[in-house]
């Protein structure tokens, strides 16, 4: 009898794209028992969150981490896209020994890549083995990925500058300046790492985007068009975080049992992600807007970091309790019983699941995003960094699901803002038509993920494929 198949996953270390490559992985044992190893580049050792997230993975999905890479020599300011890229770069000996000893023991049928582990491909090659990218934002994003070396030809100045919205096959209309944050400025480093993996990108034998059509009909037309030099595109979403038996050993797990004494659809869930944060004086219009909204919430909340909002996104392993020293004075006591503030992290996929929350205020990360729609909880759009802004655009202005707090001359979201946009969410009647739109959105999901559903069709084709290598 031959072998099940394998595959490899060569993940960058953020849990926002080791999380729904998890589920892939699983999703692909659970439907086609085709299991899986993580070859995990690190820049240390792994951190809490991804020790437990890692470690509940059922035993078909086998994880390596590879050792430590140093960053040492990079500077302060450095941005994130090219942290990811050097964690690749900088581990290609052992990601390559890594590859030889499972395809020897194990023949690989496939190798899966991060969206910025391009630098990987070669390595699969000279194994023969298939590549593949997985895509973990969303498809107007692929599409302006996929777009930028052309971008890059045609534009001279930085794509902010350009007064009208720019036309790109398959995305919205959309502003440079709303375009991801690595474009934004065409002399960083970031930005030449991008265009790097954007050009490689008609390299891989297919891509897998964490989308659907209901959610994004132009840019999933446009992705599954053939063309010369296009890869082949597998939209494969929604994939969301599916809950652990071990969920419930989380010391974190009081945030679900002080939700379960709230009233139904009552709470606004306050989330950046898996390393936003905010400046202090960001926190504290925020907590002064939750409170004058008079609103129950569950928010998440990190140390302000003044620097970069992206600067923890690699380690999430802060260990002070920002509760006391950064929130407004009384805040706490003053909004007992109506809200819960929880440092660093909280059991997210399972907070949208729950009865009580009633709506989501987010930074647009595509997980959170999906997250969301799966459960069908409306949003508040409060983008950050990566391509947080065109997913916040996409979502207010075109999918209509989401509102957007305006910011202030000062770079701040003021307190009477949030307050307005968190009352109009969650009271008013444009919140209506918002949850109304969601609700028809979670009901699509549910179809594309149903057993003839386009996404379960698009995941059989693409593991038959691999189980007939
Ligand atoms: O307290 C927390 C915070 C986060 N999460 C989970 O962590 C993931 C976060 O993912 P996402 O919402 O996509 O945010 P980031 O971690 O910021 O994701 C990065 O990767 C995404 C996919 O490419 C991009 O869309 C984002 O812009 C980028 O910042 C989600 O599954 C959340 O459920 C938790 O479970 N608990």
């Amino acid at each position: 009898m031959a072998a099940a198949p394998h595959i490899a996953i060569l993940p960058t270390p953020g849990m926002g794209h080791l999380i729904p490559l998890t589920h892939f992985a699983q999703k692909l044992h659970h439907r086609h028992r085709i299991s899986t190893t993580f070859i995990i580049p690190t820049n240390g050792p792994l951190s809490t969150a991804q020790n437990t997230f890692l470690s509940a993975l059922p035993p078909a999905i086998d994880y390596l981490p590879l050792p430590p890479i140093s960053f040492d020599d990079m500077p302060k300011d450095v941005k994130i896209e090219t942290l990811i890229s050097l964690t690749i770069t900088r581990s290609l000996s052992s990601i390559r020994e890594a590859v030889k000893s499972l395809h020897e023991t194990k023949n690989l049928s496939a190798m899966v890549f991060d969206l910025f582990a391009t630098d990987g491909f070669e390595i699969a090659r000279e194994f023969n083995i298939p590549c593949y990218i997985f895509y973990p934002s969303n498809a107007t994003v692929l599409s302006l990925f996929l777009h930028l070396p052309k971008l890059d030809e045609t534009v001279s100045s930085e794509y902010r500058d350009v007064k009208e919205k720019l036309q790109i096959p398959g995305s919205i209309p959309i502003y440079g300046r709303d375009l991801l944050d690595p474009v934004q400025d065409r002399n960083n480093d970031a930005y030449k790492w991008v265009l790097h993996h954007a050009k490689r990108y008609t390299l891989a034998d297919g891509i897998m985007v964490n989308s659907f059509k209901e959610l994004e009909p132009i840019a999933i037309e446009f992705l599954e068009k053939e063309e010369e030099g296009k890869p082949t595109v597998y939209p494969i979403g929604p994939l969301i975080q599916m809950g652990s038996s071990k969920d419930e050993e989380l010391p974190v797990s009081s945030s679900l049992n002080w939700l379960k004494n709230q009233p139904i659809s009552s709470v606004l869930y306050v989330s950046f992600g898996s390393g936003g944060t905010l400046s202090h004086k960001q926190i504290i219009e925020l907590a002064l807007g939750l409170e004058m909204s008079e609103q129950r919430f569950l928010w998440v909340l990190r140390c302000p970091n003044d620097q970069s909002s992206s600067a923890t996104y690699f380690k999430i392993k802060d260990s002070s309790d920002p509760l006391a020293y950064y929130l407004p004075e009384g805040f706490l006591e003053r909004t007992t019983g109506r809200g819960l503030v929880v440092p660093l992290w909280a059991p997210q996929a399972q907070i949208l699941a729950h009865e009580s929350t009633g709506a989501f205020l987010t930074h647009c990360g595509w997980n959170s995003i999906l997250e969301s729609v799966v459960n069908g909880v409306p949003l508040i759009a409060w983008p950050l960094y990566a391509e947080q802004r065109t997913n916040a655009v996409m979502l207010h202005e075109h999918v209509k699901v989401a509102l957007r707090p305006k910011v202030g001359e000062d770079g701040l979201v003021g307190r009477v803002e949030i307050a307005n946009v968190v009352k109009s969410l969650m009271e008013g009647e444009e919140g209506k038509g918002i949850r109304n739109r969601m609700r028809v959105l979670k009901d699509s999901a549910a179809k594309v993920l149903g057993e003839d559903g386009s996404s379960t069709r698009t995941l059989d084709e693409l593991a038959n494929k691999w189980k007939s290598t």
